[in-house]
């Protein structure tokens, strides 16, 4: 087994999976700064993401993180004006960002339609790359940092952070963050990180709850490429973790289904 091979793990339903995602995370971040000092996580949109960073909000144990030593960084973002309630920035404030006692110069939120590149969305993307550039160490790949964990929500497409099916920010192979239009789910135009940029995290982890996702995480786990189902391409260099729950994993084959699930 490589880092690249998917581990799952399916829970009862979408509580207990964000509840859990939430102590697993609080742990490796701990981890984290145990080890090195900082911690820093990608995070992502959507309902499962939001879901999970609402979990940590609501568990005691997220004293235990010591948050002005946190990086946060985003894995896509809906290129709207800054205060727009559907940004994926936005969102992860309400939810949690607002209630712990981050450092503000560590919140690393990818522009707004109404930031100093106005609505040039490539230039934006430019300039977040250019702000991982900063933070990758010597050692780290692709110029972006080797995140410790980074989250991505699975769409009912297969969709990870804003990378479509067939569309041309899956087959970038160069750049670490993209300009994104015409996404087929609204708004259209987004900003994203490439395959290449999150696959220089420690860990992925992939988030799909509910049964709109079961078709897709079947399909992206059952191997038609990255390509066809951008969640496929998603590995990380330690760790590639699925979480689940039973709903989401119902139209999985069952030699992928985990033992101590069924
Ligand atoms: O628009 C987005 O959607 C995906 C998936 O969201 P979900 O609500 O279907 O779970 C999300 O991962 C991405 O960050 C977001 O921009």
């Amino acid at each position: 087994m490589t880092a690249a091979t998917p581990q799952l793990v399916v829970h009862r339903d979408k509580e207990l999976m964000a509840q859990a995602a939430a102590a697993r995370l609080i742990t490796r971040i701990v981890d984290a700064q145990a080890a090195r000092g900082t911690a820093s996580v990608v995070l992502t949109g959507g309902r499962n993401g939001n879901a999970l960073l609402a979990a940590i909000a609501a568990s005691p144990a997220r004293d235990a993180v010591d948050w002005a030593r946190l990086d946060l960084w985003w894995g896509d973002e809906r290129f709207l004006l800054s205060g727009d309630p559907e940004r994926n920035a936005v969102q992860a404030r309400a939810e949690l960002l607002d209630a712990v006692a981050l450092d503000p110069a560590r919140v690393h939120e990818m522009p707004a339609s109404d930031g100093v590149d106005g609505s040039d969305v490539d230039a934006a993307a430019a300039r977040y790359a250019q702000e991982l550039a900063k933070a990758a160490g010597p050692g780290d790949r692709a110029g972006v940092p080797a995140f410790d964990v980074l989250l991505l929500g699975v769409g009912p497409d297969t969709h990870v952070a804003s990378l479509f099916p067939e569309h041309p920010g899956v087959r970038e192979t160069e750049l670490t963050v993209i300009g994104v239009r015409g996404a087929p789910k609204p708004p259209p135009t987004r900003i994203s990180l490439t395959l290449p940029a999150i696959r220089n995290a420690r860990e992925v982890w992939l988030l799909a709850a509910g049964e709109d996702k079961a078709g897709a995480v079947a399909v992206a786990l059952s191997g038609p490429g990255e390509l066809q189902a951008p969640a496929s391409g998603a590995h990380g260099t330690g760790r590639t973790l699925w979480l689940l729950d039973r709903a989401a994993a119902s139209q999985l084959p069952p030699q992928l289904y985990p033992p101590a699930s069924a």
